[in-house]
């Protein structure tokens, strides 16, 4: 007869933790005495100490299969959102999360901590010092975000204390860190095609931009403080850095640190903003017969040129989170861990 293994509340399995930062919170995991297992669709790296299932989300078989023994998930697997594929984003991060509702129900799992976005309440339009009570956005900047609000929406539903059934949404904002796919490499390859001399706005809006080391604190400590009379019950919670920085000295700092020139000549917000609906308009007209992938999309310049910046209060109250990494010293960090991004001269 199989013996089923008993839920350790030390066990866990982080989905999407080939991911950038799942790997990180893996990592972190594992130096605080957690047993720790991951669940993708690739397997990203080898770790002694990890276990890897690789596997679909959407497979409820194979999730099971990984689950067996844990009590903690934590789920950061999405489809990144530059891929945009509308009928992945619902299959993976509507449908795949019901499915991991259901498993980690089915198995025994007692707390399900998720990835969710600060973008989940952002129109395109300024937010200054956003609290979590924010109405989730009815016009999404892209579907990508409609889904991870739908996302959000079912795992804090789901969250039960009488039946010991626990659930908690992290917010985090524009995560940056070595080995970053997507920041950093999209700006270096905009600056080496020669489109980072323009800055869109008048350059003083503030964004956050959160290290990567700070985001995976705020998840294990609100793993660590979600209980069934713990206020983060079927919360959302924001993680930043909590120093809001201009959009425009944040690029240049990362681009000079690199080697290459920080913008300099100003566009204006509205003109740029339809121009690149213009073009995105013409990339779908384009798209049965070829696949074009502009560098300025309307979500990326709304988010260039538009102040988003959030407060982290509620986590500093309800689960005691104070950012470890300055922004100072992330950006120093990030910037020393691409050498092979530097500009040759
Ligand atoms: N990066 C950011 O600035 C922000 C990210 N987030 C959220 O943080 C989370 C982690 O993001 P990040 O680390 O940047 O993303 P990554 O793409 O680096 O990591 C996500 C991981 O999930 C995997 N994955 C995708 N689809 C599936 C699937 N169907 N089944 C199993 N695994 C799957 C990916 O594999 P593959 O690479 O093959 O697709 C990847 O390994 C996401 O939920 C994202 O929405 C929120 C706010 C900001
Ligand atoms: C070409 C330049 C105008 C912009 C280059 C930098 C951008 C690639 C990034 C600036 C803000 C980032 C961001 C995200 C992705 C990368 C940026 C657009 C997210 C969309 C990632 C997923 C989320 O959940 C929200 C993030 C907001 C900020």
């Amino acid at each position: 007869m199989a013996t089923r293994i008993r839920p350790s509340s030390k066990r866990c399995v982080v989905i999407g933790g080939s991911g950038f930062l799942g790997r990180y919170l893996v990592e972190q995991l594992l130096d605080r005495g957690y047993s720790v297992s991951v669940f993708d669709i690739r397997q990203g790296y080898e770790l002694p100490g990890v276990t890897f299932h690789l596997g679909d989300l959407c497979d409820k078989g194979a999730l099971l299969a990984s689950l067996e023994g844990a009590s903690l998930v934590f789920h950061c697997a999405s489809p990144a959102p530059s891929c945009d594929d509308h009928a992945l984003f619902h299959r993976v991060n509507i449908d795949g999360t019901r499915t991991v509702l259901q498993a980690c129900q089915e198995a025994g799992v007692q707390k399900i901590v998720l990835t969710s976005s600060a973008s989940v309440v952002y129109e395109g339009t300024d937010i200054k010092n956003g609290m979590e009570d924010l109405p989730y956005a009815k016009k999404p900047i892209d579907y990508y975000t409609e889904t991870k609000i739908q996302q959000e929406r079912l795992v804090l539903e789901a969250c039960d204390p009488e039946k010991g059934f626990l659930t908690v949404a992290i917010r985090p904002h524009g995560i940056f860190g070595p080995r970053d796919p997507q920041l950093v490499p999209i700006l270096v390859d905009a600056a080496r095609r020669g489109k980072m001399k323009f800055l869109i706005g008048d350059g003083t809006n503030l964004v956050d931009f959160t290290f990567v080391e700070n985001v995976v604190h705020g998840h294990i400590l609100a793993a660590e403080r979600l209980r069934p009379d713990s206020p983060l019950c079927g919360k959302a919670y924001h993680i930043t850095n909590d120093e809001p920085v201009r959009f425009w000295d944040f690029m240049s700092q990362i681009l000079v640190g690199l080697g290459y020139d920080a913008p300099r000549y100003r566009l204006p917000y509205r003109l740029v903003y339809v121009l690149a609906l213009l073009l995105w308009l013409l990339v779908l007209l384009l798209r049965p017969v070829m696949k074009l992938r502009p560098t300025f999309t309307p979500m990326r310049v709304a988010l260039a040129g538009t102040h988003h910046y959030y407060s982290c209060a509620r986590a500093k109250q309800d689960m005691g989170y104070q950012p470890l990494v300055s922004l100072k010293d992330g950006v120093t960090r990030t910037v020393e861990s691409y050498p092979h991004l530097r500009r040759v001269a």
